[in-house]
């Protein structure tokens, strides 16, 4: 694992799983099950012309008491290796995210395929969120195929929660920031506020989706593991 970019709001690590781990994280991802996810009632950041993303299964880390039909880690999965992985990565993690038991009692693992023409609206991770992270788990990712996650800059106007500061029809203030290709094996991890997006995986890309495994940190409080603020 190595840390190529740092800023106050993101980070970016590159090589996250050993390649042996990366290899069964492959092929957990062919076998497991997805659905849309405007099939589930909870993704509101997910807008009608985002496309068709699919997500699977989510895995808790570490839940006091995880609701019923949740699974927690060790779920005998293998998701369970990038949660194990998160959990070994956690002090490297903590300059964003904070630590646990102080920031956030425990993090989400959810897995989603985002197909050609697929994407994500602006939004921030809800607000009870310490913070978030997406590992991307696709074999090969080229940047003209697009899906590059969207951060926006300007720091100062992310302090707080945000909402006092003017906001422009797009949503993110200001209009400038950053990108990250979603290169495989990359993890990004954010500060809880920072609005974000991803944009829509090329047409160029044929059948070359975007794989990830992202979740939030946070405690045992509402809302459920998968909700977005838009
Ligand atoms: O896939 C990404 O790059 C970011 C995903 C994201 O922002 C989310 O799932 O809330
Ligand atoms: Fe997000």
């Amino acid at each position: 694992m190595e840390l190529l970019h740092s800023s106050d709001q993101f980070a970016v690590f590159d090589d996250f799983l050993g390649a042996e781990a990366f290899q069964q994280m492959q092929a957990y991802l062919g076998s497991e099950n997805f659905t849309y996810v405007r099939s589930r009632r909870w993704h509101t950041a997910f807008k009608l012309l985002d496309g068709d993303p699919l997500v699977g299964s989510s895995v808790l880390s570490d839940h006091p008491a995880p609701p019923e039909n949740v699974l927690v880690h060790p779920c005998g999965r293998g998701i369970d290796v990038v949660a194990t992985a998160i959990k070994a990565a956690l002090p490297d993690l903590a300059p964003w995210v904070g630590k646990q038991g102080e920031a956030w009692e425990f993090f989400t693992c959810t897995s989603y395929i985002y197909p050609m023409g697929s994407g994500l609206s602006w939004h921030k991770d809800a607000k009870n969120r310490a913070g978030s992270y997406v590992l991307y788990l696709h074999p090969e990712w080229q940047p003209k195929w697009g899906a590059e996650l969207l951060l926006s800059g300007t720091p100062e106007w992310h302090r707080g929660t945000g909402d006092e500061q003017p906001q422009r029809a797009t949503g993110t203030p200001g209009g400038i920031g950053q990108f990250v290709t979603p290169y495989p094996n990359r993890l990004v991890v954010m500060k809880a506020g920072v609005m974000h997006a991803v944009k829509k995986v090329d047409v160029t890309a044929g059948d070359h989706a975007r794989y990830s495994i992202a979740g939030f940190f946070q405690t045992a409080a509402e809302p459920a593991p998968q909700d977005r603020a838009s």
